[in-house]
């Protein structure tokens, strides 16, 4: 590996593994992999980005969702172009809600889109219920076969999942965190990935939080402090496409 000027971290130890991508990040660069790597795409469903969806109902600012899918849109098309695992996450639960939990759950108390269908009956059913569109992915966002698409019933795409399992079985170590919302389902699982030995990194411009803009601040210094690292998609794309330009040449 380069011995890089600027503070470098990975989870080799000494990070002295031969990667071939230094992702720029904050507080450090990250030593990074096409193969221990992977994209998240954290509930990029119409409930959090569209209008007419469950957060817009429930009264929270989706307005500027639109730029933020397109980024999404562009660290998808690089990290595909690099052989980077692309992971899409959808949060929800079958139409009877019996995955929601019941009152004996603290997601049937604090989930705002049940508490909305319960204020509302007449939406009880169309909020975060597989097989409607407030479940289904954004148009601007569909998995391609060699994808993964993982149905998760918490915030964090760790419990009650595969994810665990699917990263571990195929060598995955580092998570680039993409996605809605920053504060709550991206962080809590990138939150939950630290604990798990993962090295978590957050493309800030490719996420939006859920609540007021200084929420989106709060989460970032939160990963970057405390969880892990922030960059953005540009570096992203920009440490994929030297890389695989590298390595065509030196093929
Ligand atoms: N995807 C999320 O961050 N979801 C946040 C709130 C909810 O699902 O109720």
């Amino acid at each position: 590996m380069n011995s890089p000027s600027i503070p470098v971290v990975g989870y080799a130890p000494n990070h002295s593994h031969d990667s071939s991508m230094i992702l720029p990040a904050r507080p450090e660069a990250l030593a990074m992999n096409a193969n221990d790597s992977a994209l998240l795409v954290v509930d990029m469903q119409n409930a959090y980005s569209t209008k007419g969806g469950y957060l817009d109902l429930a009264g929270f600012d989706i307005t500027s969702t639109a730029p933020v899918i397109e980024s999404i849109v562009r660290a998808i098309k690089a990290a595909r172009a690099a052989g980077i695992q692309v992971i899409f996450f959808q949060n929800g639960w079958d139409p009877e809600y019996a995955e929601a939990g019941g009152p004996g759950s603290p997601n049937w108390h604090k989930s705002n889109a049940m508490k909305t269908m319960r204020k509302h009956p007449a939406l009880m059913g169309t909020l975060l219920a597989k097989g409607t569109w407030d479940y289904d992915l954004v148009d601007e966002l569909s998995p391609l076969p060699g994808d993964l698409v993982v149905p998760k019933p918490r915030y964090s795409g760790f419990f009650n999942t595969a994810l665990d399992s699917l990263l571990r079985s195929r060598g995955i170590r580092n998570l680039v965190f993409t996605g809605i919302a920053t504060n709550v389902c991206v962080e809590s699982t990138l939150r939950d990935g630290f604990f798990l030995e993962y090295f978590g990194v957050v493309l800030a411009d490719a996420t939006h939080q859920a609540g007021p803009e200084f929420v989106q601040r709060a989460s970032l210094y939160n990963i970057e402090t405390f969880f892990g690292w922030v960059s953005t998609v540009d570096d992203f794309c920009t440490t994929l496409a030297t890389s695989t330009q590298i390595q065509g040449a030196t093929a």
